[in-house]
C-alpha cells in the first residue's frame, strides 16, 4: 500500500470559509460530524490495490488529497487481468458517539440504501443512534451501506414498503421511492403504488408507535411551475395524466395522506420538499442530469442536453440536504419545507460548468484527453419543467438552515468519486 503525501484540498463554503464539519447542534439534537470521516466512507482512498501497479499509487495520492486521516472504507480490490473484484469487510467500524440510552433514538430509514438514504444513514450512525434500513434494492444498492453491516447499532432489511412492516421506533425517515425520471417511469404503476401504499404503511406504523414521521416529498409537486421561485404556498401545475404523473401525483397523494394522518390521528409529521440534489453514490446510470454529464465527460463521451438547454434547475449538494432533513425532523415545523439550493443554472450553462470541472480534475491528476467532449442536443422529454428554483425562506426562518456548499465544490468532489468508480471497473 502506498503512503499518501499529497496536500489536502480545502473545501470552501459560499462565504469562502473552510468546511471541516457538516451538521450542527440545534433543536436539542447534535448532528455535527467531521467531513473527513464522512468522506472516508464514500471517497474510497484505497479502492484499488493491485500488485506493483504504479498507476494505483498515483490514484491513491489523488484521492488522499480529499481524505486525510481516518480510513474506514471497506476495500474493493479490482484485478484487471481476470476482471474480477474482491471485497473485504472492515476490521474496524468508524467510531460512533456513545449516547446515553435516553438520548439514543431508534430510527427507521426507508430507502436507506439509496443515494440520499445512505448519506442520512452515515450521519445518524456516526451520531450514535440505532438505525434500521428498509430497502427493496430496486434503485438502491447494498454497497452504499455495506460499511455498516455487522455494526451492533445497524440493521439492513430487504423489504418493499408496499407491504406492511412492524418495528418499534422513535423516528421514521420515509424516503423509499425511485426518484430519477427513467427509473420512476420504468414501471409507473409500481411507482404510484410505492408512493401511496408505502406511505400509508409507514404512516400506520408511525400511528401505532407514536414515532415522528418525515416524508421526503419533492419539488415535482410544483410540476412545471408558473410561479418562480417556488414557495411552499404554491399549489403547483402538474399534468395528472402525463409521463411524470406517477411520481408527481404519487408524492402529492403521499403528502395528502401525511396530513390526513396528522389531522385524524395526531401523527407527528414533517414534510420535506427536496429540490434537485447531487453527490457521490448517485447511481451513475440513473439518467439524471448531473450523473449523466459527469460520467459522459469522464469517459470522453459527448454530453447530451435535452431541448435547447434553456430550462433551468438549481442544484443542491447532498450534505446540505442531509443537514436540512435532520434539522426538519428535530424541529417543530410540521408544514412542508423546501430544501434546496437557490443557485440556478440553465442546463446548457451547467453542461459547460461540468465539462470545465472534469477537465480541471483530470489536469490535476495528470490524465491526458484525446479530445474535448462535445455538448450535443436531443429532443426534450415530455412535461419537462422549464424553470425550477426553491424559495427557502421558510427553512431559513424555522430551521435556521441555509445551503453552504457551492455547486462547484460539490461537483469537484463528485467528479473524484466517479473517477474512482471508473478506475475500479464500476463504470
Ligand atoms: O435530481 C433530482 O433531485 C430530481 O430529479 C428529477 O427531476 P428533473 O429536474 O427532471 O431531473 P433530471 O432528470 O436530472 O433533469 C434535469 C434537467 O436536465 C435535462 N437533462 C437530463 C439528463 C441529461 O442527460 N440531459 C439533460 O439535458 C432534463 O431534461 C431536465 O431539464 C426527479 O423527477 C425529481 O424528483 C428529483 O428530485
Amino acid at each position: 500500500m502506498t503512503t499518501t503525501t499529497a496536500a489536502p484540498i480545502k473545501t470552501l463554503d459560499k462565504d469562502g470559509k473552510e468546511i471541516t464539519t457538516v451538521g450542527f447542534d440545534r433543536f436539542g439534537f447534535n448532528c455535527e460530524v467531521s467531513l473527513d470521516v464522512l468522506r472516508s466512507l464514500y471517497l474510497r482512498p484505497h479502492y484499488v490495490l493491485t500488485a506493483n501497479d504504479i498507476k494505483d499509487a498515483k490514484e491513491e495520492t489523488s484521492h488522499a488529497q480529499f481524505t486525510q486521516g481516518a480510513d474506514y472504507q471497506s476495500k474493493s480490490i479490482y484485478h484487471p487481468d481476470t476482471k474480477t473484484i474482491s471485497y473485504t469487510t472492515l476490521s474496524r467500524f468508524p467510531p460512533v458517539t456513545l449516547l446515553a440510552p435516553s438520548e439514543r433514538k431508534r430510527i427507521l430509514v426507508t430507502g436507506g440504501a439509496g443515494f440520499v438514504g445512505s448519506h442520512l444513514v452515515d450521519r445518524l450512525m456516526l451520531l450514535g443512534h440505532e438505525v434500521t434500513v428498509l430497502d427493496n434494492f430496486f434503485t438502491g444498492s447494498k454497497t452504499t451501506v455495506s460499511h455498516w453491516v455487522g455494526h451492533p447499532n445497524f440493521e439492513l432489511i430487504r423489504h418493499d414498503v408496499v407491504e406492511p412492516f412492524m418495528i418499534e421506533c422513535d423516528q421514521i425517515y420515509h424516503l423509499a421511492c425511485p426518484a430519477s425520471p427513467p427509473h420512476y417511469q420504468f414501471n409507473a404503476v409500481k411507482t404510484i403504488k410505492t408512493s401511496f401504499m408505502g406511505t400509508l404503511n409507514m404512516l400506520g406504523l408511525a400511528k401505532r408507535t407514536k414515532a415522528r414521521f418525515l416524508i421526503t416529498s419533492t419539488s415535482e409537486v410544483y410540476g412545471d411551475p408558473e410561479v418562480h421561485p417556488q414557495t411552499e404556498e404554491y399549489w403547483g401545475h402538474v399534468n395528472p395524466i402525463g409521463l411524470r404523473a406517477c411520481y408527481d401525483e404519487g408524492k402529492r397523494v403521499a403528502e395528502t395522506l401525511t396530513y390526513g394522518f396528522q389531522r385524524q390521528d395526531g401523527v407527528d409529521v414533517r414534510v420535506a420538499r427536496i429540490f434537485n440534489t447531487y453527490g457521490p453514490r448517485m447511481n451513475p446510470f440513473d439518467g439524471r442530469v448531473v450523473s449523466n454529464f459527469v460520467v459522459s465527460a469522464l469517459k470522453g463521451e459527448d454530453m447530451t442536453v435535452y431541448g435547447d438547454g434553456k430550462q433551468t434547475r438549481s442544484f443542491q449538494y447532498i450534505h446540505d440536504l442531509i443537514d436540512g432533513l435532520i434539522a426538519l425532523m428535530n424541529s417543530d415545523e410540521s408544514r412542508p419545507v423546501n430544501i434546496g439550493n437557490g443557485d440556478e443554472f440553465t442546463i446548457g450553462d451547467f453542461a459547460h460548468l461540468v465539462r470545465e470541472i472534469v477537465e480541471k480534475v483530470q489536469d490535476e491528476d495528470g490524465v491526458k484527453r484525446t479530445r474535448q467532449v462535445q455538448i450535443v442536443h436531443e429532443p426534450m422529454p415530455s412535461d419537462d419543467p422549464q424553470r425550477r428554483r426553491p424559495d427557502t425562506s421558510r427553512a431559513k426562518e424555522t430551521l435556521q438552515w441555509q445551503p453552504r456548499w457551492t455547486v462547484r465544490m460539490g461537483l469537484e468532489e463528485m467528479v473524484r468519486y466517479y473517477k474512482a468508480k471508473m478506475e475500479e471497473g464500476n463504470l
